[in-house]
């Protein structure tokens, strides 16, 4: 399909008030999107189910699938143009520095009392923007941002939301399990090589252990890289990797383990929901949820051919799941605004004023592409 008519389909979709997503996985060219054929709103209810989850912060809460058998599958390639990058620009918004800082000095009293590790305190931010066609809004974030899981998801039961993740939940293929451990935050000035303070390490590390101690049970050979330095836009975070073969546990039971991670949630963690649940002023809804593609079949053959043997094609079928953590993200609304979602990890090492200059800084990498 050429890439001008994928864009057109997800438009029709969305001018119909038909859900659809539209997504393209860390550094790959293909353009992918399930174009749900009616408005229902199917949720998960064991994670054996096939199409693309759209999973909220709250596990409590219901998750939305677009179930493959139910969509229309498409797709095309996009090719990155490097002399298209987008400059930064200044907004206006409504800022709400104060009571960012105060809730953050208040996450680091309660750690400094003993009741929490670590907490990941986050604010909503409502920005007026002027491009009303969130598909353009889209095609930004996937010149933009190359090697982000990037996406465009739609429900007319629940809204639109695009964003650009640096973050993996999880990736399996057939007994094959990757995850990462993503934190710590610095601004990007032109070098990957950066000297890391003790508080991102230690928050990092935090987050490392919890995956390996959660996931222990569940898979063997269990393979943890040591923590390097990545870029996320203009941003720098340190990543551990994690891999392991998954034991005889189902997806659901690995997912419950993981999810929210002390990325995006904290330590101990439900103590550390509660205090995001009782505290910060606003409704996550996906924001740190998770979405991807579950359970997909994918066939490749193999063809035995030597000379003038018969010709023997093996087909393997191989079933992938590839899961990311909502950050980097906002929710686009009718009345041309949409709402930010920025958050830090906050140790007993934290200082508010910087938790809030991160949070100003995570904004820019939506605020680039809302021109
Ligand atoms: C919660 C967010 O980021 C997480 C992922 C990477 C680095 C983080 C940090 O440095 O605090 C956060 O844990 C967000 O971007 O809203």
């Amino acid at each position: 399909m050429i890439i001008s008519d994928f864009f057109d389909q997800l438009a029709t979709h969305f001018n119909s008030e038909l859900p659809f997503v539209g997504y393209r996985k860390p550094n790959e060219k293909k353009l992918q999107a399930f174009l749900q054929t009616s408005d229902e709103l199917n949720t998960i209810s064991d994670y054996t189910e096939k199409g693309f989850v759209m999973a909220p912060f709250n596990d409590e809460e219901p998750s939305v699938l677009i179930p493959l058998e139910q969509s229309k599958s498409i797709s095309t390639l996009y090719s990155f143009d490097s002399s298209n990058e987008l400059p930064e620009k200044t907004h206006n918004s409504d800022l709400s520095a104060s009571e960012h800082i105060a809730l953050v000095a208040k996450g680091v009293n309660i750690i400094n009392k003993g009741s929490l590790d670590k907490v990941v305190i986050s604010r909503k931010e409502v920005v007026s923007i002027t491009e009303t066609n969130p598909i353009t809004i889209f095609k930004r974030l996937l010149q933009s941002y190359p090697t982000a899981f990037v996406y465009c998801w739609y429900h007319p039961k629940v809204g639109l939301w695009l964003g650009a993740t640096p973050e993996t939940l999880l990736s399996v293929a057939n007994n094959r399990l990757s995850t990462m451990s993503l934190a710590g935050t610095q601004e990007y000035k032109d070098s990957l090589d950066v000297v890391w303070g003790n508080k991102e390490q230690v928050e990092q590390q935090f987050v490392t252990d919890y995956i390996v101690e959660n996931l222990q049970d569940s898979l063997s050979n269990i393979s943890v890289s040591e923590p390097e330095t990545i870029k996320a836009g203009n941003l720098l975070h340190l990543k551990s990797t994690i891999t392991g073969k998954i034991n005889e546990t189902g997806l659901k039971d690995i997912i419950k383990k993981l999810h929210p991670t002390p990325a995006v949630c904290g330590v101990p963690k439900q103590e550390a929901k509660a205090f995001l649940l009782q505290n910060e002023p606003y409704n996550r809804a996906f924001y740190t949820g998770f979405l991807g593609e579950l359970n997909m079949t994918q066939k490749s053959t193999r063809n035995t051919n030597r000379r003038n043997v018969e010709n023997n094609a093996y087909a393997t079928v191989k079933t992938t799941t590839k899961l990311f953590v909502n950050l980097r993200c906002m929710q686009w609304f009718n009345n041309d605004t949409v709402h930010l979602y920025l958050g830090g990890g906050i140790t007993k090492d934290s200082n508010p004023e910087a938790e809030w200059l991160e949070t100003v800084a995570k904004a820019r990498v939506m605020k680039k592409v809302l021109q």
